[in-house]
This record gives C-alpha cells, sequence and structure tokens, in this order.
C-alpha cells in the first residue's frame, strides 16, 4: 500500500483516503486500551466508508516498549514519524515520581510544539456522576502544553546546580532570596510563561468557541499570587481579544465582549481556586477555558471527574499553525490494572473520535459516539462505571470496545 500522508496546505488539513497514521500503544494498560480502540476505530471508519477510507496505522516505539526494544525511551524515528505523518494517536505513558527521566508526553509536546491541549468535557446519557446534574458541565479546556513548571527547569536540593542557583539568587536578587523560608534545604522550579505562548494558545481558545458557537471563554488563572506569570497570562490574553478581535468593555471591564458575523463571546477570567469550587456549583456558566499548563492538568482530572471519570476523557495536542497533531487520553498507565483488560478504553477511544473529526472523517466520529452512546445506555460497561450504576453488567476492556462496535 502506498505511503499516503496527511499534510497541511494553505493552513487547511489534506487527508488522504488511506492515510498512514503513527501509534504509540502506551506503559501499562496502554496495550489493552489500544487494542480495544483500533477495533473501533476500523470498525467506523470501514461502516462509514465502506472500504474507500481506511488508517494505514503504522506502530511507533516510546515509553518501556521503546525502552526494552532499543535502550532508548523516546527513539529519535518516533519524533519523526510525528513530524512526517503530521497525525498520530498515543496511549499512555509512564513518568516517575521525584527522579528518573523527565515525562516522555510532555517532552512529545515541547519537541514537536504542540501548544494546545485540547480536552472536550462532556457528560454522556446514562454515565454514573457524582454530582446531580452533570449534563451542566459542557466545557472544553484549552491548556497552555508548552511553558509554565513543566519546562523543566528545576534545582535539585543539594546539586551542585543548585548550589550555583542559590549563589546567583543570593548575589543578584538578595531581597527575593531573603524571602526563601529554608534556603539551604530547598529545591527550586522556575516557571517561565511568555506573551507570545499565552497568545497562540489564547488565540486558538477564542476561534474554537467562535467557530463552535460557544458564549464565553474563560482565563483560569492564579494571578493574584503569582502576579507576573499567571497575572500575565490572564492580561495577555484580554489583550489578544482587543487587538485581535477588536473586543470591547463588557459591564465596565476587566471582561470584554467580541462579536463575529452576529456571534458574540464574553471574555472573562476566574482565579484557580475559586474556579475548582464553581465547576461543582455553577457549571453552567463556563464553557470554554483557557489556562496555563498546570492548572489545565488538575482541571481537567476534576472536570473529568464531574462526568464520569477518566475513563471517558480524551484529548488532543494541537499546533493549529502546522497542523501537527497528536490525540491522547487525560489518563494514564493506571499500572495496577495492566495487563488485565479491565480498565475503560473510552477515553482514547474518544481521543480517535477527536481525530476522525480533526480529519474531516466525522461521519466515522459519530459512528463511534453513538455506539458509545448505545453501549452505556444498556448498562454494559467496564469496572468504573459498573461499580457506580445498578443493575449493570460487566464488560472487560476488550468487550467494552466491541460492544461499542456493535451498537453502531
Ligand atoms: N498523558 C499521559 O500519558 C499521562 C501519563 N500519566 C502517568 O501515568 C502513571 C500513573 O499515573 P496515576 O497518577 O496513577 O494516574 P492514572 O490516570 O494512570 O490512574 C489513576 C486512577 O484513575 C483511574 N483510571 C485511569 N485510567 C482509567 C481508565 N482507562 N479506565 C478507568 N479508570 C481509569 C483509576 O482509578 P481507580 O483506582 O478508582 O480504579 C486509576 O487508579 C504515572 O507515571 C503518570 O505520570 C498520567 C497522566 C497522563
Ligand atoms: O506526563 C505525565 O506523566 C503526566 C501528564 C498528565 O498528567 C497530563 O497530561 O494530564
Ligand atoms: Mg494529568
Amino acid at each position: 500500500m502506498s505511503d499516503q500522508k496527511i499534510t497541511i496546505n494553505n493552513g487547511k488539513l489534506q487527508v488522504p483516503d488511506q492515510p498512514v497514521i503513527p501509534f504509540i500503544e502506551g506503559d501499562g494498560t496502554g496495550p489493552d486500551i489500544w487494542r480495544a480502540s483500533q477495533l473501533v476505530f476500523d470498525a467506523a471508519v470501514e461502516k462509514a466508508y465502506g472500504g474507500k477510507r481506511k488508517i494505514q496505522w503504522k506502530e511507533v516505539l516510546a515509553g518501556e516498549k521503546a525502552f526494552n526494544q532499543t535502550g532508548n525511551w523516546m527513539p529519535n524515528e518516533t519524533l519523526e514519524a510525528f513530524r512526517e505523518y503530521l497525525v498520530g494517536i498515543k496511549g499512555p505513558l509512564t513518568t516517575p515520581v521525584g527522579g528518573g527521566i523527565r515525562s516522555l508526553n510532555v517532552a512529545l509536546r515541547q519537541e514537536l510544539d504542540l501548544y494546545a491541549c485540547v480536552r472536550p468535557v462532556r457528560w454522556f446519557q446514562g454515565v454514573p456522576s457524582p454530582v446531580k446534574q452533570p449534563e451542566l458541565c459542557d466545557m472544553v479546556i484549552f491548556r497552555e502544553n508548552t511553558e509554565d513548571i513543566y519546562a523543566g527547569i528545576e534545582f535539585q536540593q543539594g546539586t551542585d546546580d543548585e548550589k550555583k542557583f542559590s549563589q546567583l539568587l543570593k548575589e543578584n536578587f538578595p531581597a527575593r532570596y531573603k524571602k526563601v523560608r529554608f534556603p539551604e534545604s530547598a529545591g527550586f522550579g522556575i516557571k517561565p510563561v511568555s506573551q507570545e505562548g499565552t497568545e497562540r494558545l489564547v488565540k486558538a481558545a477564542i476561534d474554537y468557541a467562535f467557530a463552535q458557537k460557544r458564549d464565553s471563554v474563560t482565563l483560569v488563572h492564579k494571578g493574584n499570587i503569582m502576579k507576573f506569570t499567571e497575572g500575565a497570562f490572564r492580561d495577555w490574553g484580554y489583550e489578544v481579544a482587543k487587538s485581535q478581535y477588536g473586543a470591547k468593555d463588557y459591564e465596565g471591564g476587566p471582561w470584554q465582549v467580541i462579536e463575529k458575523d452576529g456571534h458574540k463571546i464574553i471574555i472573562k477570567d476566574v482565579i484557580a481556586d475559586a474556579f475548582l469550587q464553581q465547576i461543582l456549583l455553577r457549571p453552567a456558566e463556563y464553557s470554554v477555558i483557557a489556562t496555563l499548563n498546570l492548572n489545565g492538568d488538575y482541571v481537567s482530572d476534576a472536570l473529568a471527574a464531574i462526568v464520569g471519570g477518566i475513563g471517558i476523557a480524551p484529548g488532543a495536542n494541537i499546533n493549529y499553525v502546522e497542523g501537527s497533531a497528536i490525540f491522547e487520553a487525560t489518563h494514564g498507565t493506571a499500572p495496577k490494572y495492566a495487563n488485565q483488560d479491565k480498565v475503560n478504553p473510552g477515553s482514547v477511544i474518544l481521543s480517535g473520535a477527536l481525530m476522525l473529526e480533526y480529519m474531516g472523517w466525522q461521519e466515522a466520529a459519530d459512528l463511534i459516539y453513538s455506539g458509545l452512546e448505545k453501549a452505556i445506555a444498556s448498562k454494559k460497561v467496564t469496572y468504573d462505571f459498573e461499580r457506580l450504576m445498578e443493575g449493570a453488567t460487566l464488560l472487560k476492556c476488550s468487550e467494552f470496545g466491541q460492544e461499542i462496535v456493535n451498537n453502531m
């Protein structure tokens, strides 16, 4: 079969009928989930296009499988494949806590400059939820994906580098150095947040809000405390609305309103801790969320819980200028369930549906949504939903994938 590639031309994705799509299976529960997911993707594409369109899957290595086979956690060929084929999908990869390798997930996003982590959060009918009205939670998170403390500029306590950094702080910024409560036993982390990084992320969020006829974009930040990073994110965010979309003050500001073709969007902001209580108490007031990397990480899992948990929380890492994208679940490797054919493959399956939408293969994506909805409605579900549903039938990971296919 020929090596058909997705490309971008004048900002528009060009998708051949049989594109090569690289995938990383993932660590832990990754292989179980990938098997179930690929079955669903292939069935949806086959059913929607009767063989005219087909994905040519190309496995690329990363994480434990890569290390075991090549001695390298993230072989160069993997990065090259994502660059070459533009659109890919991945399972979760393990990151050790406290030491060891840095996150491969973060490395992929940074290396490929996939600056927007887009995580839609909506409730599917019948999914068990801890709140009374989960249907009111319908948000799309735009998490900045390349900056913030995730840039990985850290100094481990007691190392030569940390001592050099402490000395630099002491000599050049004595007043600030004095604020370090226990300087002799402290490690340090640096949080870069730039105007360019903020602008492209907020622009992506606003463009999405117009395209999807959403009524607000909320800048979520902790700018009262971290004034020149999180606070600057808020200020630069409002600036984008003004300079690129002609925003006007809304009810005296700082909130803004922008309008295009008769559709109005409110640009507002909220401090992150208050936001975390409002998503439970007043979720209907929020639609598109633009936020920095760490806030976005926390907010993703918190919002996912409201609509049924991270078993059903999809996502995408996208560079809207270059067209490149890697789709992936919000959850991690859930290692305690590895190789048990147990966990919910819903997050990777829905990430794949997002990928198909991104490719313009809406019919195949819709088949996945309806298959998933019907499987849940018939209460045939994996352990995470089954334990919260009355009268449900417990399915394995692979069986749930098959159930989605049966219901397409
Ligand atoms: N993008 C990525 O590749 C990500 C990687 N990670 C990495 O994953 C590893 C494990 O992280 P951890 O903090 O345990 O978080 P995980 O998301 O892997 O798991 C936490 C809990 O979430 C639930 N869960 C996760 N996935 C599923 C699923 N598919 N179906 C149903 N329930 C699920 C399980 O809950 P319960 O126990 O209630 O059944 C699980 O114990 C770490 O190394 C971390 O760095 C983490 C996040 C993202
Ligand atoms: O890279 C990791 O291991 C964690 C990533 C993560 O939690 C996320 O992207 O939501
Ligand atoms: Mg996370």
